[in-house]
């Protein structure tokens, strides 16, 4: 059985300020009350699962655990096909200690060069994220959502975060980073439920649809 979320707040079990921005917009319509990691002073824990829905497991039971509240989590990355799947899941680690996605994106567009993929369908990549939700009594909910496009270079926008100003999802002509966060979210609520454009709005619809209710629009 599925559960609903009846608490009024919980924690976004996140260190990348992104991210954090990025699922407090998408919770904003449900009405909680969202306190981050950071500010909790909650440790990062060690993400040592080897698929995107283990380490959003880890990050969201240790939040969990660790506060008393219900924790929300988000294991992200981006999967370049022409590089079998690579960063993946060690699209966080690729920006180094200093975090330099510039550094990250240039290596992508490197080893893309590397092995002759120039032309656009040589360079197809999917964004991913895993959700986790997780009570402090050991209840999980996960979710999975995916987004398809390709790699471009060079960097296109300064919107956004990590990866952005390099994917340009299909069916659109503009990157993640040349999108407002509306944009990208692309979220549509209706009778039926939700639907999105990023991994991560389109994992949180469907989350919302099971563990949150009803959005209360404006
Ligand atoms: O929408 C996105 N737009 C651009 N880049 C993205 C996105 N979503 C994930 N990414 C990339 C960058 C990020 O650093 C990594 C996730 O790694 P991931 O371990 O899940 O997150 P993180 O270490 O940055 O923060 P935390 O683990 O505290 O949630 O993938
Ligand atoms: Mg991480």
């Amino acid at each position: 059985m599925s559960r609903r979320l009846t608490e009024p707040k919980l924690v976004v079990a996140t260190h990348n300020a992104g991210k954090l921005r990025e699922i407090r917009e998408l919770l904003a319509p449900f009405g909680v009350e969202a306190v981050s990691a950071g500010e909790l002073g909650l440790p990062e824990p060690e993400e040592t699962g080897t698929t995107f829905a283990e380490n959003a497991r880890i990050k969201a039971e240790a939040a969990a655990t660790a506060s008393g509240l219900p924790a929300l989590a988000d294991d992200s990355g981006i999967a370049v096909m022409a590089l079998w799947g690579a960063p993946g899941i060690f699209s966080a680690r690729w920006g180094g200690p200093q975090k330099d996605f510039g550094a990250a994106m240039a290596r992508v567009a490197a080893d893309l060069e590397a092995r002759g993929k120039t032309e656009p369908q040589q360079r197809r990549a999917a964004f991913v994220a895993a959700l986790c939700l997780a009570w402090p009594d050991g209840h999980v909910e996960e979710i999975e959502g995916a987004v398809e496009g390709i790699v471009v270079w060079p960097p296109r926008g300064d919107r956004g975060f990590g990866y952005d100003p390099i994917f340009q999802p299909d069916d659109h002509q503009r990157t993640f980073g040349e999108m407002s966060s509306e944009e990208k979210h692309g979220i549509r609520w209706s009778a039926e439920g939700g639907t999105g454009l990023s991994h991560r709005a389109r994992a949180f619809a469907a989350l919302a649809g099971r563990c949150l209710g009803e959005p209360v629009l404006p």
